[in-house]
This record gives structure tokens, C-alpha cells and sequence, in this order.
């Protein structure tokens, strides 16, 4: 069971996730580059935070024509779990992986603090190691973290439970305090936060570990015994 994280021109979190999977979580991660073109060795994949191609046009905008876009957007059509995280929020949205768009965040700033969230879904398989309604602390670093989607989709995402985090005290005026989303069939995740850089007391918080002990869970449990 291998997990891959993807590396963009700009990516700035690789690294870190690949410290939270292989260092704490005791996992196989490889890194992979966002010229390849397949993923059919891995279990699941996950696109990290940072500033792909520099954020020009938007983030995530240049990055969702990456030669590994293809791979990641048949990777997800499979029923694999892809996970993105900040940037890799932004670039699954562009790609259309994921409903809605990052605007820029309300009053403009970049933000780089610690946000409260609550656990509106632990019954996914990105969630299911907290608690429902759970309270966690994660860090946020965004200067297009405004999440928004028209009224159909804020609907939709409601009546499906697909509101997996939400902000206790919007930071940036994400509509319905969205932090976190999944699609349709539940394996595809983008979240503003950054669960890798809360994985260890030393950072401040380790509410980020049980998003990955989650995932290894449901990865885990789909393994069928010889
Ligand atoms: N930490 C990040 O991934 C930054 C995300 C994005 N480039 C932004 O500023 O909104």
C-alpha cells in the first residue's frame, strides 16, 4: 500500500506530507512529479499545498493541465482516494474534480494562523478516526481560501453531506464556513487547512494526524486477506 504525493512546480508542502505519512504514520509514500503519467501503483494520491506555477491566473489554474492531471483524474474516476490539500483544494476545483471555486479571501490578506473547525462528517473515509461534531485545531495558510459555489451546489453539498470541515470563526468568508468538501462518491477531498502540519505535539497540534490514520483505515479495510 503506497501512497503518492504529487510535486508541482511550487509545491511547497511535499515535503511535509511526506514527513506526516512516512515519519509518523509509518507509511510508503513516494513523491511524485507532475510530469508523470501514471499512478496505477498507488493506493492513494494526494496534491499539496503551495503555489503551483506561481499562482498565476489563480491557483491551481495552470496546474490542472499538468501532464499528471490525467493520470490523477482517472485515479479519482476508479474510486481511489485523492486528497488536496490547500493548493491541491484549488487545483482539484480547477479540474473539476471537485464543485466550486477558491476566490480570494474576503478583506484580501493572506492568512496564516491556527483555525478551530468542527468535524461536520466523520463518516468518510478521510474522517472516520474523529469524532462527529468533533472540534479540532489545524493550520491555515491561504491567500485563496474563499470558498464558493452557486445555491444548487451549496444544496447539493448539504443534502449529501459532503461538508466534511467547517470554520468555527470564518476566516477568510468562505460560504457556509466550508473548509473541507468531498465529491459525489465520497473518495475525492480538498481542504483549505494543513492536517500534514499538525501531526506531532512539537508542531502545536496533532489534530491532523487522524486524517491520515483514517485514510490508512479505509485503505486498510479494502485490502482483501489471502
Ligand atoms: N499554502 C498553500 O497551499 C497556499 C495556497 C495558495 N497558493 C494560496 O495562497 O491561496
Amino acid at each position: 500500500m503506497k501512497f503518492a504525493v504529487i510535486q508541482f512546480p511550487g509545491s511547497n508542502c511535499d515535503q511535509d506530507l511526506m514527513a506526516a505519512l512516512r515519519d509518523v504514520c509509518q507509511q510508503d509514500v513516494q513523491l511524485i512529479s507532475y510530469q508523470s503519467t501514471d499512478l496505477s501503483a498507488f493506493a492513494a494520491v494526494l496534491l499539496p499545498g503551495g503555489f503551483s506555477y506561481g499562482d498565476y491566473l489563480r491557483g491551481g489554474a495552470i496546474a490542472r493541465f499538468a501532464p499528471i492531471m490525467g493520470a490523477v483524474q482517472q485515479f479519482a474516476a476508479g474510486g481511489g482516494l485523492v486528497i488536496g490539500i490547500c493548493n491541491g483544494f484549488q487545483i482539484l476545483t480547477e479540474a473539476g474534480l471537485l464543485p466550486g471555486v477558491l476566490q480570494r479571501n474576503q478583506g484580501a490578506d493572506f492568512i496564516c494562523q491556527s483555525a478551530a473547525l468542527t468535524v461536520a462528517n466523520a463518516k468518510t473515509s478521510f474522517t472516520s478516526a474523529y469524532a462527529d461534531q468533533q472540534s479540532i485545531q489545524l493550520p491555515i495558510a491561504h491567500g485563496e481560501g474563499n470558498y464558493y459555489c452557486d445555491d444548487a451546489t451549496l444544496a447539493q453539498l448539504k443534502a449529501e453531506q459532503r461538508i466534511v470541515f467547517t470554520y468555527q470563526d470564518n476566516p477568510n468568508g468562505s460560504r457556509a464556513n466550508i473548509a473541507g468538501i468531498t465529491n459525489q462518491a465520497g473518495n475525492v477531498l480538498g481542504m483549505m487547512p494543513h492536517p500534514e502540519r499538525a501531526v506531532e505535539a512539537l508542531l502545536g497540534s496533532e489534530d491532523g494526524r487522524g486524517l491520515f490514520q483514517s485514510m490508512i483505515q479505509t485503505l486498510t479495510d479494502k485490502v482483501v486477506p489471502v
